[in-house]
């Protein structure tokens, strides 16, 4: 078997007016890429490996959610408890694989970049990055700084529900991936965790503060895809 390959580019995603055919469509290829079509012919223990990775993430997730509130002076499961269903279906919490493949620099376009500049939306994201540098994370002076590989460690990003929940406490990052330099035609692999609550959980300021109205997971989720995939949505 093959490893399954998605192809984005027949579904105009991006624009408004998908079509909901295309959607149907599109959800039941990610479907069965995801779910039916694990290459463990080709590569050896390819499921067992990835799952038992999802597991170590959401351990790890739940440590740093426990320090993260430690150090707010809040109850050290504050945040834990609202991620214990990571890996069911009640909570939402996903591993990305990003393969980025070679460059061919004569064919760059101007302000290319290999991803674009965002903030995740969940609370919290673990990154896995190999060795090829590009990543690149603002300050809080809005300029972006190189966030290499560090051999041995996790990179961890605040996400913007973390954000909201901490009334600006702990601030979102905003990010991006660079092309490799002119003439350097590296690829680039990244293990991405975005951890998220549970899709009921009900995030409300944790400071008592309310600074940002309380909300359901679930919909704010819907709302920054609807954002992103062109239905506007009132958020406040
Ligand atoms: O590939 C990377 O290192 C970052 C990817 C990323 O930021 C994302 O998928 O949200
Ligand atoms: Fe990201």
């Amino acid at each position: 078997m093959s490893i399954p390959v998605v192809d984005f580019s027949v579904y105009q995603l991006g624009k408004e007016n998908v079509s909901e055919a295309d959607l149907k469509m599109l959800s039941e290829e990610l479907r069965k890429a995801f779910t039916e079509n694990w290459p463990s012919e080709e590569v050896d223990d390819f499921r067992d490996t990835k799952v038992s990775f999802f597991h170590r993430c959401k351990e790890l997730a739940l440590k740093v959610l426990r320090l993260m509130a430690i150090g707010l002076g809040l109850d050290s499961e504050v945040f834990v408890n609202e991620h214990k269903r990571i890996g069911s279906f009640e909570n939402g919490t996903t591993l990305r694989s990003l393969y980025y493949p070679p460059v061919d620099s004569t064919r760059v376009k101007e302000n290319q970049v290999r991803c674009g500049e965002h903030s995740d939306y969940g609370s919290i994201t673990l990154l896995f990055q190999s060795t090829e540098d590009g990543l690149q994370v603002q300050n809080r002076a809005r300029e972006f700084v190189s966030a290499p590989c560090i051999p041995g460690t996790v990179l961890v990003n605040i996400a913007d529900l973390m954000q909201r929940w901490t009334s600006d406490v702990y601030v979102s990052v905003v990010h991006r991936v660079l092309l490799p330099p002119a003439g350097v035609s590296k690829t680039r692999q990244s293990l991405v965790f975005f951890a998220q609550p549970e899709d009921e959980s009900i995030i409300k300021c944790c400071d008592g503060s309310n600074k940002y109205p309380s909300i359901k997971t679930v919909d704010y989720f819907t709302s920054r895809f609807n954002d992103t995939y062109g239905k506007k949505t009132n958020l406040v």
